[in-house]
């Protein structure tokens, strides 16, 4: 599997906001935002593209656009959070959703919303979620993408876990990891270490849990 770090100065600042416990809902929320926009940018340099004519008010130039926009696909919650950003960098494309709650136990993710198209025949996705931590969420999502044909898919995380690095990339699945960080390991609750803590609740709140 293919895995990106980007580990620009600035992105590294937006995530040490996110890290740092005394960032509040709505820092958390803007750093998260100015970071996605980061990671969208490097994620894209790698999408096609094809060439037009553009009248400028001198004379044509060569102008350029995507030759295919993704599909982005938030998973619910803690992706809605990256979902403005990305849109906002990608007009053309369109979005689905995918809603995932992690079981506190078992630590499986149980699916309570699908919104997707029937046929990605041909389509790449964008896949948002700031967190790979056992990678069970984005394994579940990436299977509801590829049973509907995409062949072309890109998650984009904000921390990734190696314990969840490993699981999609054992998979086989046609997965490309943006991420801005690999952190160390997973705790014993699953969450990131040192990581960021619950990037849902620290969005929209909750009740610690890590
Ligand atoms: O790699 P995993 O072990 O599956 O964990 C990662 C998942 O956990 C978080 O979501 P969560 O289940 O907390 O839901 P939320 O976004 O509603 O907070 C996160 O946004 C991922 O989807
Ligand atoms: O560290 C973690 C692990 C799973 N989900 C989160 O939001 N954070
Ligand atoms: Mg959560």
């Amino acid at each position: 599997m293919d895995v990106l770090v980007v580990d620009h100065p600035l992105a590294k600042s937006r995530l040490t906001a996110m890290r740092d416990a005394r960032t509040d809902n709505g820092q958390f929320r803007a750093a998260l935002h100015e970071l996605t926009t980061m990671l969208v940018y490097e994620a894209a340099r790698s999408f096609a593209t094809e060439q037009f004519p553009v009248q400028t008010p001198v004379a044509v130039a060569e102008g350029t656009r995507l030759a295919n926009p993704p599909l982005l696909v938030p998973v619910l919650r803690a992706g809605l959070g990256m979902a403005d950003s990305a849109l906002a960098l990608l007009p053309e494309s369109s979005m689905g959703f995918v809603g995932l709650a992690r079981d506190e136990e078992t630590y499986e993710p149980r699916a309570y919303m699908e919104s997707l198209p029937g046929d990605l025949k041909g389509i790449p996705v964008l896949v948002l979620d700031p967190m790979l931590a056992t990678g069970g969420s984005l394994l579940h999502c990436v299977r509801l993408l590829v049973d509907r044909g995409a062949t072309d898919i890109t998650v984009l995380c904000v921390l990734a876990a190696p314990a969840g690095i490993e699981r999609l990339a054992d998979s086989g699945l046609p997965i490309r990891l943006v991420t801005a960080a690999i952190d160390e390991k997973l705790n014993e609750r699953m969450y990131i270490v040192p990581g960021l803590g619950d990037a849902g609740d620290r969005q929209f709140g909750g009740m610690p849990r890590f």
